[in-house]
């Protein structure tokens, strides 16, 4: 009896505490009372100075300034808590926009130091109110308002509508002025999650565009123009193509694809590539391709002066280059030599762990008891590039046991095949069966096949020299 008498009286004592504790901490309660009074009597020993950024100037033209500001507050977290926020929907699905009442405060701080935001109204005239110590304003008003300035810009780039530009023979514009791009939404959904890639590599690739976002200043006090050239290499369907709209998403930067078949010679490059804006991935694809088969007057040194920036240091400057090939075996290293090309990444086929990914994102499989029948096939040596396994997922997306039979059954018969003919290449060993259908999926496996993959599989294993997937060639890194 004594027991549960203790325990009414523990728990009644738990409510009582907790609702005190809430009766103290609330906004009106005592405790946040005190930390305002304590503030408002530290604000009588500071001198304070108010400054104002207002909408418009006196001859009623938009003050940028204020369009930041209003951005940047918008994103405080500080907002988020505040009882005066209005809540919006934006432009894209899921965007909630914040925005304070008029005539209330917020703060911020920044580098240690208080400030105060008030979004002044009266009538028609707005203006942002910031409230700093005199103390501060000194060491921290510049740095304060550069911080907008890059926050502002961070917001601008996420809500771009980006456009994919293409080069065509001449487009008539709607102002009637003729050009060499046709534009188009880009919509591309390719993001860096949905690509299969070592995470590894795509952590560097992430960091390293990110550390490029920051480093103008960097690149202006060495001299050299603000851009970082790519090479994606690697078998057809490993996603080079994707991985370009996936930065481009990433960046919140325009496409403008270059179709190296439709510029007629070198000039006809330069107007192209001063035609181009900033913030923008600048496309080649299947370079390999066309320096191989030179169907244009378009030289190599037109290329090489593109490569080097010399031309689009005449314009806006904040671009990515990718060139994409499937391989750069054949490719004059003079074309791939550091500055031109800062950075390479290999494609390469699908191994296992790429699989899981790929499993995981169409299938949404994590673990299946195919699996391990799965690794030793790959383990074997057979091999496709995700866009074939990827096809049969989603062919297959109904039944996650029949997609992973398929691209067992692709791999048993297209891997094979893939592998004899890499073997009659090299001389090494005639293919068994060359005629097979390049789909490969409903192809029988034979004993010959599984002899030369297990011979192939010792041959790799053997020769277990990885290319290296991330390859930063030289130039400069963060700001
Ligand atoms: N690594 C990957 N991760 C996720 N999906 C991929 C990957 N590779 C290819 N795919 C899928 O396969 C399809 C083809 O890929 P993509 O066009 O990017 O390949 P590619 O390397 O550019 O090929 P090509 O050299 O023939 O141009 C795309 O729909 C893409 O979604
Ligand atoms: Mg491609």
């Amino acid at each position: 009896m004594m027991t549960i008498s203790n325990i009414f009286c523990a728990l009644i004592g738990t409510v009582v505490s907790l609702l005190l504790l809430r009766l103290l901490f609330r906004k009106t309660g005592p405790f946040h009372l005190l930390k305002r009074w304590w503030m408002s009597t530290q604000d009588l020993f500071y001198a304070y100075q108010v400054l104002k950024v207002p909408e418009f100037n006196d001859a009623m033209q938009e003050n940028p300034l204020y369009r930041r500001v209003s951005a940047y507050l918008n994103s405080l977290p500080s907002l988020e808590e505040s009882d005066f926020t209005n809540l919006f929907a934006g432009k894209k699905p899921n965007d909630i926009l914040l925005h304070l009442d008029p005539n209330q405060t917020i703060d911020d701080v920044f580098l240690g130091a208080r400030l105060s935001w008030t979004n002044h109204q009266r009538g028609d005239r707005r203006a942002f109110v910031l409230r700093i110590r005199r103390a501060d304003k000194r060491s921290i008003l510049r740095p304060y308002l550069q911080h907008i300035h890059a926050v502002s810009d961070e917001i601008d780039r996420k809500k771009r509508d980006l456009k994919l530009h293409i080069n065509v023979d001449r487009v008539v514009l709607d102002d009637g002025v003729s050009g060499r791009w046709r534009s188009v939404p880009f919509t591309h959904p390719s993001t860096l999650d949905t690509i299969a890639m070592e995470p590894d590599l795509k952590d560097k690739v992430k960091s390293d565009l990110e550390s490029f976002l920051k480093a103008k200043q960097y690149y202006h006090r060495l001299g050299r123009v603000w851009k970082r050239s790519f090479l994606l290499y690697g078998p057809s369907g490993t996603g080079k193509s994707s991985f370009v709209a996936a930065m481009a998403n990433f960046l919140g930067y325009d496409v403008y694809d270059i179709d190296l078949s439709k510029v007629k010679d070198d000039s006809d490059l330069k107007v192209l590539l001063m035609d181009t804006t900033s913030k923008s991935v600048i496309v080649m694809e299947d370079l390999d391709r066309f320096l191989a088969s030179k169907s244009t007057a378009l030289s190599v040194s037109g290329i090489l002066n593109f490569m080097d920036g010399i031309l689009s240091s005449c314009c806006a400057e904040e671009r990515i280059m990718v060139f994409t090939m499937n391989s750069k075996e054949h490719i004059d290293p003079a074309i791939l030599r550091p500055g031109r090309v800062d950075v390479h990444i290999h494609f390469p086929l699908c191994d296992f762990s790429a699989f899981k990914n790929l499993a995981n994102s169409y299938l949404g499989v994590k673990d299946h008891k195919l699996f391990p029948q799965v690794e030793e096939i790959f383990q074997g040596g057979a091999s496709l590039s995700p866009a074939e396994i990827g096809e049969l997922m989603i062919a297959n997306r109904n039944s996650p046991s029949r997609a992973l039979k398929s691209v067992i059954t692709a791999l048993q018969t297209d891997g094979s095949a893939k592998i004899g003919r890499r073997l009659s290449h090299d001389g090494s060993r005639k293919a068994g069966d060359e005629s097979a259908d390049s789909s490969g999926v409903f192809l029988k496996d034979s004993n010959a096949m599984k002899d030369l993959r297990k011979l192939y599989g010792l041959l790799r294993m053997k020769s277990n020299r990885r290319t290296p997937s991330f390859d930063e060639a030289s130039g400069p890194r963060d700001g």
